[in-house]
């Protein structure tokens, strides 16, 4: 449904690439999410697929359709939603929605079954102006109008951005339907936890994909073990691990440190790591072995 071959894009006369000879490529119905921080290529590669932006190099298709040739058809295609809330302000919920249906030359009543999970929880409000609402359910306005016209895949840039996590679990349960109902849908999130929520994702770092794959797949190719430490003075445990002969890479991953052996093994590490850190007074601590999140191994491809 999406494919996307050595695609580049640079700003500033090339001095900033911003995506840099990125491949891949989606199927019907798949959920797909690329996931990276900030300035990681996320939106110029949805900007050039949207047909927003013109690439450097490489070429791109969109329900079989080129993205630079046939910008027309894909712009009829396409759903799109934003980083940014770019809906009208001062139109009401239920003008902004009309609105869009018109530009597409469709009516709310055709596709209203496809808004209409997201609809129910906007109905209430549908006399409030846009600029007026929370931003859950501003997000949940924006993907209603990227919907109305039943795009065949709907690109949503960053839209758990800035939102509260109650909105964010419910997003992710209405992409979920809308797959179901068939609609290929790209998401992009710089939150590794809803990584979990793809069929598969593009982990991307300064405009490259380091890996492809589902969540599952990429959590197996974890290379080596992974050790959680729960501890109070985590900052300090940290440097004391570095510090030491072999030194331990670690970092603090919420409650807990997060401990990367790399490369010292060793069936009793569990052990040693406890009397490592008894040795140099560390008291009350915690150790053991973890299967790695989405996080630990973007923060392992960085590293390697
Ligand atoms: N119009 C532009 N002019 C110059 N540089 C740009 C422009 N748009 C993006 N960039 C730069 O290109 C790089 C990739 O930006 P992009 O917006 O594609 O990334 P992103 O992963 O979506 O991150 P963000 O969430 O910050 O938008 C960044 O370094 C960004 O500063």
């Amino acid at each position: 449904m999406v494919t996307v071959n050595n695609i580049t894009k640079t700003y500033n006369k090339g001095a900033v690439k911003a995506v840099d000879d990125v491949s891949f490529s989606v199927e019907k119905g798949e959920l797909f999410g690329v996931i990276g921080p900030d300035g990681a290529g996320k939106s110029s590669i949805f900007r050039i697929l949207t047909t927003l932006l013109l690439p450097d190099g490489g070429t791109a298709t969109v329900d079989g359709h080129d993205v630079v040739k046939d910008y027309r058809y894909i712009r009829n295609h396409v759903g799109y939603m934003p980083g940014r809330f770019s809906l009208y302000q001062d139109l009401t919920i239920e003008e902004n929605i009309q609105f869009f249906a018109t530009v597409f030359n469709t009516t709310v009543a055709e596709n209203h079954h496809l808004i209409e999970d997201i609809y129910i929880q906007l109905e209430p409000f549908k006399k409030r102006r846009a600029g007026k609402l929370s931003g859950g359910m501003k997000q949940k306005l924006a993907l209603c109008c990227a919907l109305i016209h039943k795009p065949t895949v709907l690109f949503l840039d960053e839209p758990t951005t800035g939102v509260d996590p109650v909105s964010r679990k419910e997003f992710w349960e209405m992409l979920k339907r809308l797959k179901q109902q068939g609609i290929t849908v790209l998401v992009s999130t710089p939150y590794m936890d809803e990584a979990t929520r793809c069929d598969r994702i593009a982990l991307m770092q300064h405009g490259k994909i380091l890996s492809i794959d589902s969540p599952q797949g990429i959590i197996r190719a974890y290379p080596g073990p992974l050790y959680a430490i729960k501890a109070t003075d985590k900052p300090r445990i940290t440097q004391a691990l570095a510090t030491h002969a072999p030194s331990f890479s670690s970092y603090i991953f919420g409650e807990y440190i997060h401990v990367d052996p790399q490369g010292v093994s060793s069936k009793y590490l569990t052990e040693e790591l406890t009397t490592l850190l008894a040795k140099e007074g560390f008291r009350e601590i915690e150790v053991m072995p973890i299967t790695p999140t989405i996080e630990d191994c973007f923060i392992k491809m960085l590293t390697k």
